[in-house]
């Protein structure tokens, strides 16, 4: 079978640490028990974000998940913690802080923007919170349209943008209003393949572009999440003691890309398929 060396990386501090969150609407839970953690990923001589994706049939919680990952939504147990990047470094270690509303970037799939506004004043009121210059905004979403492509569309209203310039911008919008961090609800849903390749250059310009910078996506897509991901985290119901498949959301399983050789591989090999399988097996029986 065709395999490949596995990249070099290394481990830094935490990013992103989920402790026991549980979600209820009403009286019921939707998710439980839901941990994880994940570290900053330092590879050699170059810049590199982390990509997780998150699968799992349909209402097991992914979306609901999201919205706590956001602070959208309040848990009912738990916490969701990111680096204060606000506070200095004490004993090497970043203090952290419960994720807020705002934090966290959140696009949805309709790739939602102001009707009203042209691309650069969405871009310049995504910056409003920021303590920048009116120059230095300018020209860092100078700077953004250029690496993006949309430098001609600079004027545009979003009625008039293309179905990749419209997510490029409200991926864009995203990461200048909120930092490091971006949730992407089903990012890759009913487009076509030319769409599919501008919002994987989107997931690839965020991703170089900071060491911090941190993409967290569903999909059913499986074969996109094992080529684009570097943690596959999968949503579903476990099996209660009885035998029964019970009805509360939870993390059933994990697959750490970097750890097993497939993370930022050129090429998509049988072993991906292999990763692949086990996935849809998995989550099969979740
Ligand atoms: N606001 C709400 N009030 C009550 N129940 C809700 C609410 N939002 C979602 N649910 C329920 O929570 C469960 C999980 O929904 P959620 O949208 O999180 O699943 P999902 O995994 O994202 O599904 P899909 O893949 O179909 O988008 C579903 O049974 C849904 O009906």
């Amino acid at each position: 079978m065709e395999t490949t060396a596995p990249a070099a990386y290394e481990q830094k501090g935490v990013i992103l640490h989920v402790e026991n969150l549980s979600v209820s609407y009403g009286d019921r839970v939707i998710i439980r028990d839901i941990n994880l953690s994940e570290k900053d990923t330092v590879r050699p001589n170059r810049q590199q974000g982390q990509i997780i994706a998150f699968l799992g049939r349909s209402g097991r919680g992914k979306s609901t998940l999201f919205r706590a990952l956001t602070g959208m939504e309040k848990p009912a147990t738990g916490r969701v913690l990111i680096p204060d990047l606000s506070k200095p470094v004490t004993d090497g270690q970043q203090p952290a802080k419960q994720v807020q509303e705002g934090d966290v970037g959140f696009v949805n799939q309709k790739y939602t923007l102001f009707r009203h506004k042209t691309v650069y004043n969405t871009l310049l009121f995504a910056l409003r919170k920021t303590t920048l210059s009116k120059q230095e905004k300018d020209e860092k979403i100078t700077q953004y349209l250029n690496d993006w492509g949309l430098t001609n569309c600079k004027d545009q209203f979003p009625n008039f943008l293309s179905g990749g310039q419209r997510q490029r911008t409200a991926i864009l919008e995203q990461l200048l209003s909120s930092g490091h961090y971006m949730v992407l609800d089903e990012p890759f849903s009913g487009l076509d393949i030319g769409n599919i390749e501008n919002v994987k250059k989107a997931f690839q310009l965020i991703n170089q572009s900071h060491e911090l910078n941190t993409i967290m996506f569903s999909t059913h897509d499986i074969e996109l999440a094992v080529e684009l991901a570097d943690s596959i985290y999968i949503v579903g119901y476990k099996q209660e003691d009885n035998g029964q498949t019970g009805s509360v959301g939870t993390i059933v399983k994990h697959f750490d890309l970097k750890q097993m050789g497939l993370a930022w591989q050129e090429r998509f090999t049988g072993q991906h398929l292999e990763c692949v399988q086990e996935v849809k097996n998995i989550m099969l029986k979740s």
